[in-house]
């Protein structure tokens, strides 16, 4: 169980997450929703620790994550995979070696810096991309990839980590709605596969109800909705998203790409 009391950031005057307190039981998956500037990403990077909470704290488990420092921090950050919009994959490398990078806190640190990469976690690695139907790609320049296929390996890297959480920050917002359904079905797919805790800021509503069966909303950094993605009408939709609405409420309902069993 992952629980936020009180977690407040603020930059300056603006105060970007303001109180929020959530208890998220393992295994949920959370879409975390609400026009730019909310404070989605703050919210997210604060349970990752990339950023640190001005107040408030996150306990995971009941042990309190708001005080890790030095390697618990590290291994905390190991067992929280974090995933970015812009995939953050080293171009040049090929698919493999990008996804024996999730596996870097598990082999001595000479095997990967000399890209010695054990033959158990090259199986890990392969067997991670085969469950987005990606093996085939392994030996390709990530680079080569379409930015769907690229995010689908982020997933896997992340994957490769042994999380029991995982925070994905806006991972479809630069994706053609193909490709954004495909990588909303991998999240899904591995959060009921592995029973891991996924937290999704999404900023598409029609995505975020499709795949999440909890949704997270915020305004100005408050908390101002969390129920379940039936519950949240379409009123209560557009007084989330104000001028926003249209663009995050789209005409039609996505329609939602199975996930692979
Ligand atoms: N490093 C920073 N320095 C100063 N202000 C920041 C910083 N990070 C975020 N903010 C501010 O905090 C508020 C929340 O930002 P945040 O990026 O968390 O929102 P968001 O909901 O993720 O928005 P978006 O969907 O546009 O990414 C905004 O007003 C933003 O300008």
């Amino acid at each position: 169980m992952l629980e936020l009391q009180g977690l407040t950031r603020c930059f300056g005057a603006v105060t970007a997450v303001d109180a929020v307190t959530l208890t998220v039981p393992a295994g949920q998956m959370v879409g975390v929703i609400g026009r730019s500037g909310a404070g989605k990403s703050t919210l997210l990077r604060m349970i990752n620790r990339l950023t640190d909470p001005s107040s408030g704290r996150i306990l995971h488990r009941g042990r309190d994550i708001t005080a890790l420092r030095g390697p618990a921090l590290r291994r905390w950050r190991t067992g929280c995979a974090m995933i970015f919009q812009q995939f953050n994959l080293a171009p040049r490398l090929d698919v493999l070696t990008n996804v024996l990078v999730g596996r870097v806190n598990h082999v001595p640190a000479w095997r990967a810096l000399t890209r010695l990469w054990p033959e158990a976690d090259r199986a890990i690695a392969l067997s991670a991309l085969a469950q987005f139907d990606m093996a085939q790609l392994a030996a390709q320049r990530a680079g080569s990839l379409s930015g769907g296929q690229q995010q689908r390996v982020a997933i896997a890297r992340a994957l490769v980590q042994e999380p029991q959480v995982i925070l994905a920050d806006e991972p479809v917002a630069s994706l053609d709605p193909r490709n954004a359904a495909l990588v909303m079905g991998a999240l899904a797919a591995i959060n009921r596969d592995f029973g891991i805790t996924v937290l999704v800021n999404i900023h598409s509503l029609d995505l975020a109800r499709a795949y999440c069966e909890r949704l997270v909303g915020l305004d100005a950094g408050r908390l101002v909705f969390d129920g379940p993605a039936a519950a949240l009408t379409e009123a209560a939709a557009r007084r989330l998203y104000g001028l926003e609405a249209a663009e995050a409420v789209g005409a039609e309902a996505p329609s939602r790409i199975p996930v692979p069993a």
